[in-house]
């Protein structure tokens, strides 16, 4: 599609957009890590909520997440109109408008909220709110036009789901969720800088401040480097604690040694290296990064199941 054509598509006419494009405004593909990790804080927590509940919790915080998404996207359309990744989204593309986003957003955030709170209890929905809340207003209206730490304080909000699904089974916040918020918390710079690395001009084009574009590509490379050491630390060093033991152990070594390696090969690249084999490193990372969080909190689960087998996992009781 042409520039001067989208321009046109833009301006879409309400009630024209079908349930593939509502749907599209959940951000489904990046929802579904949410959904695991909630799912994970809501299953490894020590209380057991009945099937019913569990399953209701879940669907709700995926619906508060896709809610954010939609609202991420009312407030985006003038940007994701300029990025070739984005371009095609239902609101830039001209199939949904941006009162049909704001009002779709909206209701789907109260309800999920509302929904949760009934379900389950007020301190799970509470930091659903306030998640919802940091997305929209603090990261994608406050901090993403403005500073390039967008993406390192932004990112608490992605942060936040394990901690909603233990709160939601036991009613309160633990060390337990503040270190999976912690894991999640240090894993999205890298896992977003990657990105931004081989979406070349996009930010650019854009006008977002994102690192690529502020401090450059070679700035870029080495706080890739330097969060994954951080991220490395802090994912090893939570074997030994609750939320560890040795299936988590295994699994953090692996992950982090290959996390590490990419986050290396990014560090040593130059530009020409990296455009001349179309950012196989960076993009291999990306993908790396979201094995690399599924799999730490598949470990995690693991661990919690087997402790409750009497089998280790999770407690310094049992663990060291
Ligand atoms: C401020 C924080 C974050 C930023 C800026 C960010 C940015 C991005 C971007 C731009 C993409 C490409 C998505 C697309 O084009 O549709 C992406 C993909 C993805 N992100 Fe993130 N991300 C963040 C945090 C997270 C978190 C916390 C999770 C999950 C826990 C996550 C999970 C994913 C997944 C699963 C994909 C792949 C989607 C696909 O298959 O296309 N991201 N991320
Ligand atoms: C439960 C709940 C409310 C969860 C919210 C989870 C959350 C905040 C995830 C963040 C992931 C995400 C879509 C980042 C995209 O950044 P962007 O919006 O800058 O990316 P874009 O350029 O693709 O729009």
């Amino acid at each position: 599609m042409s520039d001067a054509s989208l321009h046109q598509a833009s301006t879409a006419q309400p009630g024209e957009g079908g349930f593939g494009d509502f749907f599209a405004l959940l951000k489904p593909r990046v929802m579904t890590l949410v959904v695991f990790t909630a799912l994970v804080g809501l299953l490894a927590a020590p209380v057991a909520l009945h099937p019913i509940e569990a399953l209701a919790a879940i669907l709700f915080i995926a619906v508060g997440g896709g809610a954010a998404g939609a609202l991420n996207m009312w407030w985006e359309a003038d940007i994701d109109a300029m990025m070739r990744r984005t371009r095609k989204r239902p609101i830039p593309a001209g199939r949904v408008t941006r009162d049909e986003a704001f009002a779709f957003g909206i209701t789907l955030a109260a309800m999920s909220v509302v929904m949760l709170w009934l379900a389950t209890n007020a301190v799970a929905a509470v930091i659903l709110a306030f998640t919802i809340f940091f997305y929209v207003v603090i990261y994608t209206i406050g901090l993403k036009r403005w500073t390039p730490q967008n993406i390192v304080i932004g990112g608490a909000a992605g942060a936040f789901p394990p901690m909603i699904g233990w709160a939601a089974a036991t009613g309160s916040v633990s060390l337990e969720s503040v270190l999976m918020f912690a894991l999640i918390f240090m894993w999205t710079p890298p896992h977003f800088w990657a990105l931004a690395l081989f979406m070349r001009g996009d930010y650019d084009q854009a006008g977002v401040p994102m690192l690529t574009v502020t401090h450059g590509r070679r700035a870029t490379r080495v706080h890739i480097l330097v969060y994954t050491v951080l991220l490395a630390a802090l994912a090893v060093g939570a074997a030994f604690t609750q939320i560890g033991g040795p299936v988590y152990l295994a699994v953090a070594l692996v992950f982090n040694a290959l996390f590490l390696r990419d986050a290396v090969a990014i560090w040593r690249r130059d530009e020409r290296a990296a455009e001349a084999d179309d950012y196989r490193v960076e993009k291999r990372a990306f993908r790396l990064s979201l094995w690399y969080l599924f799999a730490h909190f598949t470990a995690i689960l693991a661990e919690a199941a087997l402790a409750g087998l009497g089998l280790g996992g999770p407690g310094p009781g049992v663990w060291s």
